[in-house]
């Protein structure tokens, strides 16, 4: 088959049979492996490359024919009726839900030496992002089993997508942490594969420079989570169990959790196959844009344009000026988050035509305009989020746009490149990530009525950012706006240099006011209480805190004897002093301190 595709090449120095067996045998190997796990097979991936690469010479737009408009989507503003009732919808759902994490990418513009997921989501409670998902998706799962009345609890199950540079790691902190109390057997890991590299435009696989008995390989981008599901079985399976959602979210977001239940709700509610979240999009930032496409032959589609093609594309449309904000601030076209929900029934129909196989593309970095060799190897990817591109007209794709303060903070830039972010673009940086966090906490308590003083503006890293209170709780103590305010009563208030953490589901609070840390823990089993009436084993917890609490101190990321973790941020928290409370059973409490 190589010699057919031509690949001789590949064959040119090897030595006279019984020389470097060993080595030539795992040559073989590895052929075969790139060969499986490529839709088509490695013939296929040889064809479609020469396609792209010639394409790409000849400098084709790939959205060649199609004009870009604004689509019109939902547009939920947090806490209103609709919202309130889009969640309250999303949770009942939920048990109809698969998760599915795309975890397989380095992080190369973080820089990062560990697994973007073992980071730290905020550093007040310590909790690090894949403790928080699988305490999200459990809780989830807890409220969903609830509002169904005589439903049996079901599981929802959890599967994270991860590559030969992230699985051993991801496995690791599972393992040691006994998954974070979800089953094991809830989860499921699926390695994606890299695949070959290319070295000129016919598409002659590359050999790896240290060793020419192996192909040089790379990643083929996220969009392999299809063809990965696809092959694993799990989508008929989870059929046969009755589901109907698979929810789709990428290793640093803070926040998403926050905007899950109201998209599921929008899915529900208006029968989406396909529901991409989004939030307004500065110009220029580096989140895809999501537009509407319409060809010169009629067909539209509404599909994101990323982020490196949009500008591009805009100028060849006429758009002279290309990427740039409308008279709102924001660029007109809804920012993807990359937070996909999917109808399960559609989603293996088309599957199965497809196999899972994700339009490609290639982006080779050329020597020069001739554009007859490359400065490095290239190789064909693809993005999760280019599944709808081969659907039919009449499948349901639609998207949800929300605020970006509460449903958006992803940790994606170092911090050199984050201070050089344009003013007023979001930094994306781990600052940036775990201040969001605080700030959408401390929004949502606002709306829910508590008195929580403004931010300041503090400067970590070469980055100005809004510092709330330190505000964190555990997805289990509320879920949703309606969780929220069903938990805060009376007159509460904190304040700006307040620290409060919630740990327990049935902690309320009522007439506390806060100026300082404070700590609350509620280790009340909830299966224990599931016979008793709520007010039953109600924690209240009111009274006035006072103490010196937790204090940021900058550390600057060029400081090497800080942990990574803390020098990305720029800052770590001086735990002064605090009021730490466990309750181990119920009642109401009166705190002065
Ligand atoms: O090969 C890969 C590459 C990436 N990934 C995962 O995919 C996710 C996103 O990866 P990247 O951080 O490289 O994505 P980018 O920031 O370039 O853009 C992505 O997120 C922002 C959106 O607006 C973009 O449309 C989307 O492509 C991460 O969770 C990463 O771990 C894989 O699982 N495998
Ligand atoms: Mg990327």
């Amino acid at each position: 088959m190589l010699l057919e595709m031509g690949q001789s090449h590949l064959f040119e120095h090897w030595p006279e049979p019984g020389v470097d067996d060993e080595q030539k045998r795992a040559f073989f190997d590895q052929v075969a492996r790139l060969n499986s796990s490529y839709p088509g097979g490695l013939a296929s991936y040889i064809n479609t490359a020469r396609e792209l690469l010639a394409d790409s010479k000849a400098g084709k737009n790939p959205f060649d024919g199609f004009t870009p408009s604004v689509p019109s989507g939902e547009s939920l503003t947090f806490g209103d009726n609709s919202f309130v009732q889009f969640e309250e919808t999303g949770v009942r759902e939920m048990q109809n839900a698969a998760f599915v994490l795309v975890a397989g990418g380095l992080g190369e513009r973080l820089g990062y030496n560990g697994i973007k997921v073992a980071l730290p989501r905020e550093s007040s409670s310590g909790t690090c992002y894949l403790q928080h998902y699988i305490e999200s998706i459990l809780a989830l799962q807890d409220a969903s089993s609830r509002l169904v009345e005589g439903g049996s609890p079901k599981q929802i199950p959890f599967v994270i997508m991860t590559s030969d540079d992230t699985h051993a790691r991801t496995l690791e902190l599972l393992e040691s942490n006994s998954y974070f109390g979800m089953n094991p057997t809830q989860v499921k890991l699926l390695k994606q594969e890299k695949v070959a590299c290319l070295d000129d435009n016919v598409a002659r696989l590359a050999v790896d420079p240290r060793n020419k008995y192996v192909i040089q390989t790379k990643p083929h981008g996220h969009g392999d989570v299809h063809s990965l599901l696809y092959s694993s079985g799990l989508l008929n399976l989870w059929r046969h169990a009755g589901l109907r959602w698979v929810l789709f979210f990428q290793d640093t977001n803070g926040l998403l959790f926050k905007a899950i239940p109201a998209a599921l709700g929008v899915s529900a509610t208006k029968q989406y196959h396909v529901n991409s979240l989004a939030v307004p999009r500065k110009a220029k930032e580096a989140i895809g844009g999501i537009a509407k496409l319409t060809h010169a032959d009629g067909r539209t589609m509404v599909i994101n344009v990323e982020y490196n093609q949009l500008d591009p594309l805009l100028r060849a449309t006429g758009y002279p000026d290309g990427d740039v904000n409308c008279e709102t601030g924001y660029s007109p076209f809804p920012g993807n988050i990359n937070q996909l929900i999917l109808e399960l029934g559609p989603y293996i129909e088309e599957l199965t035509k497809t196999g899972g196989a994700i339009q490609e593309f290639v982006n080779p970095k050329y020597k020069d305009a001739s554009k007859t060799s490359f400065k490095s190897s290239t190789r064909l990817e693809c993005m999760m989020q280019d599944y709808p591109k081969t659907l039919p007209p009449t499948a349901r794709v639609g998207f949800t746009v929300m605020d970006i303060w509460l449903a958006y903070a992803p940790v994606k830039n170092n911090p050199e490149d984050a201070a050089k972010v344009p003013k007023g673009n979001p930094y994306h940086s781990a600052t940036s990530g775990e201040m969001a966090v605080y700030r959408a906490n401390s929004l949502i308590l606002k709306k829910a009525g508590v008195k929580v003083d403004d931010p300041v503006l503090q400067v970590f890293n070469g980055q100005e950012v809004e510092v709330w209170p330190h505000v964190t709780w555990k997805p289990k103590w509320a879920l949703t706006f309606a969780d929220v305010t069903s938990k805060v009563s009376g007159s509460c208030s904190i304040s700006q240099k307040s620290t409060l953490v919630v740990n327990g589901s049935n902690i309320f609070l009522e007439d506390l006011s806060l100026d300082g840390a404070l700590v609350i823990n509620s280790v009340i089993d909830a299966e224990v209480c599931s016979d008793l009436s709520e007010e039953l084993h109600m924690v209240k917890v009111g009274g006035s805190v006072q103490n010196k609490g937790w204090i940021l101190e900058n550390v600057d990321y060029k400081d090497t004897s800080a942990p990574e973790e803390v020098r990305i941020r720029g800052f770590r928290i001086n735990k002064v002093e605090q009021l730490e409370k466990t309750y181990n059973e119920p009642g109401n409490f009166c705190l002065k301190a």
